[in-house]
């Protein structure tokens, strides 16, 4: 049977840093034409991932393949990385950047005409060529960034926060770009910590955690494996909880976000009437502002995990 190589494939992969070993036998597949999104904590290893898969990172054991082959100088021109930082010449137009990526990546002067027709239609950056990347806004500069990774056309491309700092319209455009890249053909690694972006564009999501990549699938099948249709409730406040108030939230199994203003549960204790539990806030002081049910998200799931994970490094610290 002929079948197509992943576009990415990384298996048991460890990292260490001194001694302390922050990936610990990763593995993970992306097929081509896939969009895989990569979450999890901060400090969690995805840098180090996305470092290790270009190169830059040798690891003390396991094996990583684009394409079916290994890492070498050849297969890494396979890739394309968007930074999360905006890697541009601020003064020069986007088309002269572009100009100066391709002659970098060692494509000719026709070569580099040729990619820049294409890659500036795929990142729908056409109109904006002869500005300078100075007067574009973060969502132009980002699309510019996306133009000049894809100008030699990888197989796999690897995005790093790519909405960070751009606005919804934007982000929608940005969203249609990675889109249509996936359809030609490529696969996609998104590391990011906004979970619409990830449940909206991704077939699988991983969450990165403990030094693996577990657990991985598709968004919406893992949000009902793991809530079994339960509802989620969700109480904001009016102010922050006191030390002591935020604990008693925290024993009742409540998770915060949005520092502390934000208290969320799933299960059982969330069927209460919303009534019921805006009192029992209320009598222990929490003004809430709004209190609502709804279905678990891809971001309840971030929650409860990275709840987890915090319990398995208390557990395992003591
Ligand atoms: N060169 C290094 N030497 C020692 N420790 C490091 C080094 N680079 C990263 N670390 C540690 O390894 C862990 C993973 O770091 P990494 O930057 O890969 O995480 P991350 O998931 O990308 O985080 P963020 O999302 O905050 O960028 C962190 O605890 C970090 O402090």
């Amino acid at each position: 049977m002929n079948q197509a190589p992943a576009a990415l494939r990384v298996a048991g992969l460890k990292i260490r840093y001194g001694r302390r070993e922050v990936l610990r036998g990763l593995e993970l597949d992306i097929a081509k034409g896939e969009i895989f999104g990569l979450l999890g904590p901060n400090g969690a290893g995805k840098t180090t991932l996305i470092r290790t898969i270009c190169g830059r990172i040798t690891p003390a054991e396991g094996a990583i393949t684009i394409m079916g082959r290994p890492i070498s100088r050849q297969t890494l021109r396979r890739i394309g990385l968007v930074p999360q930082d905006i890697a541009l010449y601020p003064h020069l137009t986007a088309r002269e950047n572009l100009e100066v990526f391709g002659r970098l990546s060692g494509l000719s002067r026709s070569d580099t005409e040729k990619a820049i027709a294409w890659a500036s239609e795929a990142a729908d950056i056409k109109a904006r060529l002869g500005d300078r990347i100075e007067i574009l806004s973060g969502g132009w500069k980002r699309r510019v960034n996306i133009a000049a990774a894809i100008l030699h056309q990888p197989d796999l491309l690897i995005l790093d926060e790519p909405t960070v700092g751009v606005d919804v319209d934007a982000r929608n455009g940005l969203h249609d770009v990675i889109h249509e890249l996936s359809n030609a053909g490529m696969g996609v690694l998104l590391a990011t910590h906004d979970l619409d972006q990830a449940e909206m564009l991704c077939a699988r999501v991983g969450f990165l955690r403990n030094g693996v990549i577990a657990p991985q699938g598709n968004p919406r099948r893992l949000i009902d494996e793991t809530f079994k249709g339960q509802r989620e409730i969700i109480i904001e406040l009016r102010q922050h909880p006191t030390p002591h108030q935020a604990n008693a939230l925290k024993t009742s199994g409540f998770a915060s976000s949005n520092g502390n203003l934000s208290w969320s549960m799933i299960g059982r204790d969330a069927e209460r009437s919303a009534r019921d539990l805006s009192e029992a806030f209320e009598r222990a002081g929490l003004v809430t502002r709004e209190v609502r049910f709804r279905e678990p998200g891809l971001d309840s799931l971030f929650v409860h995990l990275s709840r987890d994970a915090t319990v398995a490094k208390e557990g395992s610290a003591g």
